[in-house]
C-alpha cells in the first residue's frame, strides 16, 4: 500500500489553485494524497475558491481531508510537500509593475525588466516567510516553488535559505516543449530529452533529441524560424491572436539572433525592447487581461460550484501544464531520477559562468534532491547577456537585504530593458511610492 501524502498549497487564493487541484486529483494513482490544504494570507480571496475546491476533492475521493486556512501552523503542520505559488501584492500590483515602466517607454512585464525587479522586491519576504513556516512545522517537507519572479526568488533562497528543502521551477519550458513535441510530430514532450541553459525566463535550447537519440533541433528550428512556437500552420491561421499567441509567434524573430539555438520566448523583452514597447498599451496590459479572463472565469466557476454543491458542467480544466509539479514530487518521493529543468546553483555546470549563479538547466531528481547535468562552456553572446541579467538579479537581492536605494537604482540601470540611469531613477522613485506596503524602506 503506497504512502499517501499531505500537501499544502501556499497562495491558496491563486487563480491556478483549482486547475492544480484537478490535476492532483487526476494523478492520485501515481501521487496518492491523504490531505490537501490551502494556505493564504488573504482569507477573503482564498474563500472565493475554497468551498469549490473542497467539493471537487470530495467528489473525487472523500477520504482526502481538506482545510483552507490563514493560520500558518494549521497549514504547515504534518505536510510532505508545499506547492508555492504566491503573488505578493496580487494582480493590482502586477498592473503597476507593468504600467509604470511604460510611462517612460520601457518594457512593462510581470517578471522581466523593471516590473520583475519591483515584483522581486515584494516576493522575497513572502517566500522566505513560507519557508520558515514550513521548516518550523514540517521540517522534512519539500517546497516546490514557482512563485515569481522565479529568478530573483531563487537567488534569494540561495543566499538566505541555502540549506532549505526548496526547489525552484518554472512552467515556461513545459509550454515551449509541448509545442516543440507537436512540431516534431511526437505525442508528448516526454518523448524528448532536451539540453537547455540560462537563467529563469532567459535561456536557450541547444539540443532536443528523441528517445532513439536522433537530434530534432534542426527540424524544430526550421519551423520556429517561420512560425515561432505556434505549433502548426493551421494554428497560425486559425488560433486566437491573443498576447500569448503573439509572444509565441515572435520567437521567429528572436531565433535570428542565434540560429544555432532555440530561444525562450521571454528573450523578446530583453532583445526587442522597442518592439515590445511599441506594441504595448499602457491603459491595458497583461495584468488587465488576466483580471478580465482567468481571474473572473475561475472565481465565477468556483462560485457556481459552491452554490450548486457540485461541479457538474464546470468549465474548470485540469491544469495539464502543471503536471510537472507532480513529476517533481514523485521524483522526490520515489527516487525516480526524473530529468527536469530546474533553477539551481550553477556550481560549475556552466563552466564559464560564476558558481553562485542560479541557472535553469536539466537536472536528475531523486529522493535526496537534484543533480545538475554538466553544460560546459557557453558562447560569448549568451555569456554576456546572462552575466548582465545575473548581476541585475543579484543586485536586487542585495538591495532588498541592505535596504539599499543605490543598489536598486544600479539594478534598474544595469537592466538591458532600461536605456539610462536617469530613466531608471524615475521608474525607481515611482515604484517606491506604490510599494510602500511591500518593500523594505530604502535609504
Ligand atoms: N514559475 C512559473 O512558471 C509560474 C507559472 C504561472 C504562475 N506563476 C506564479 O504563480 C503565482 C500565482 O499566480 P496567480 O496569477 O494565480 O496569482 P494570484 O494573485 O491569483 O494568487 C496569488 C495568491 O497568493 C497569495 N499570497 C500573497 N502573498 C502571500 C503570502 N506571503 N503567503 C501566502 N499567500 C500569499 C495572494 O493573497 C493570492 O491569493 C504568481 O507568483 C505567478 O507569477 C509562476
Ligand atoms: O500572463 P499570465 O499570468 O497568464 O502568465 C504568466 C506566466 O507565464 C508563464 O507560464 C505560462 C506557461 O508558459 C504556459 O505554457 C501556460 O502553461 O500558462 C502558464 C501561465 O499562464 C511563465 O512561466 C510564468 O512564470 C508566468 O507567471
Ligand atoms: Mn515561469
Amino acid at each position: 500500500m503506497k504512502n499517501k501524502f499531505s500537501i499544502v498549497i501556499a497562495g491558496g487564493g491563486s487563480t491556478y489553485t483549482p486547475e492544480i487541484i484537478l490535476m492532483l486529483l487526476d494523478n492520485l494513482d501515481r501521487f496518492p494524497l491523504r490531505t490537501i490544504k490551502l494556505y493564504d494570507n488573504d482569507e477573503n480571496r482564498q474563500n472565493k475558491l475554497a468551498k469549490a475546491c473542497e467539493i471537487l476533492i470530495k467528489e473525487k475521493d472523500p477520504s482526502i481531508s481538506f482545510v483552507a486556512t490563514t493560520n500558518p501552523q494549521i497549514a504547515y503542520t504534518d505536510v510532505d510537500f508545499c506547492l508555492a505559488h504566491i503573488r505578493v501584492g496580487q494582480l493590482p500590483m502586477r498592473e503597476l509593475d507593468e504600467k509604470i515602466p511604460l510611462k517612460y517607454s520601457v518594457v512593462g512585464q510581470e517578471t522581466c525588466g523593471p516590473g520583475g525587479i519591483a515584483y522581486g522586491m515584494r516576493s522575497i519576504a513572502g517566500v522566505l516567510e513560507n519557508i520558515d513556516y514550513m521548516e518550523k512545522y514540517s521540517p522534512n517537507c519539500w517546497m516546490l516553488n514557482y512563485s515569481n519572479p522565479a529568478a530573483i526568488v531563487a537567488e534569494a533562497t540561495r543566499r538566505f535559505r541555502p540549506h532549505s528543502r526548496i526547489i525552484n521551477i518554472c512552467d515556461m519550458p513545459i509550454g515551449m516543449e509541448n509545442n516543440m513535441a507537436k512540431i516534431a510530430g511526437l505525442s508528448s514532450r516526454k518523448d524528448m530529452d532536451v539540453r537547455y541553459y540560462g537563467l529563469n525566463h532567459f535561456g536557450w535550447y541547444t539540443s532536443i533529441k528523441d528517445k532513439s537519440g536522433y537530434e530534432l533541433l534542426p527540424k524544430i528550428s526550421e519551423h520556429v524560424k517561420q512560425y515561432g512556437y505556434v505549433p502548426s500552420q493551421y494554428e497560425y491561421e486559425h488560433a486566437k491572436r491573443d498576447s500569448w499567441f503573439e509572444t509565441n509567434l515572435f520567437t521567429r524573430e528572436i531565433i535570428k539572433t542565434d540560429p544555432t539555438t532555440i530561444p525562450s520566448s521571454y528573450l523578446k523583452y530583453y532583445l526587442f525592447q522597442d518592439h515590445v514597447v511599441n506594441n504595448s498599451n499602457i491603459e491595458y496590459t497583461r495584468a488587465n487581461e488576466v483580471m478580465d479572463t482567468r481571474e473572473k472565469e475561475v472565481f465565477s466557476e468556483c462560485k457556481k460550484i459552491a452554490e450548486a454543491g457540485h461541479s457538474n458542467g464546470t468549465t474548470l480544466k485540469i491544469g495539464i501544464h502543471a503536471e510537472f509539479i507532480v513529476d517533481l514530487a514523485i521524483a522526490l518521493a520515489y527516487n525516480t531520477h526524473e530529468r527536469m529543468l530546474l533553477i539551481v546553483e550553477n556550481n560549475g555546470a556552466i563552466a564559464n559562468l560564476q558558481d553562485d549563479a542560479m541557472v535553469e538547466i536539466p537536472c536528475i531528481v531523486g529522493k535526496d534532491g537534484y543533480e545538475p547535468l554538466s553544460i560546459g562552456n557557453i558562447p560569448l553572446f549568451q555569456k554576456g547577456l546572462i552575466e548582465q541579467q545575473l548581476a541585475v538579479e543579484k543586485l536586487v537581492v542585495e538591495a532588498w537585504a541592505e535596504h539599499s536605494y543605490q543598489k536598486l537604482w544600479q539594478a534598474l540601470t544595469l537592466s538591458k530593458t532600461v536605456p539610462s540611469a536617469t530613466i531608471a531613477k524615475k521608474i525607481l522613485d515611482d515604484f517606491i511610492e506604490v510599494n510602500k506596503d511591500y518593500w523594505p524602506e530604502l535609504r
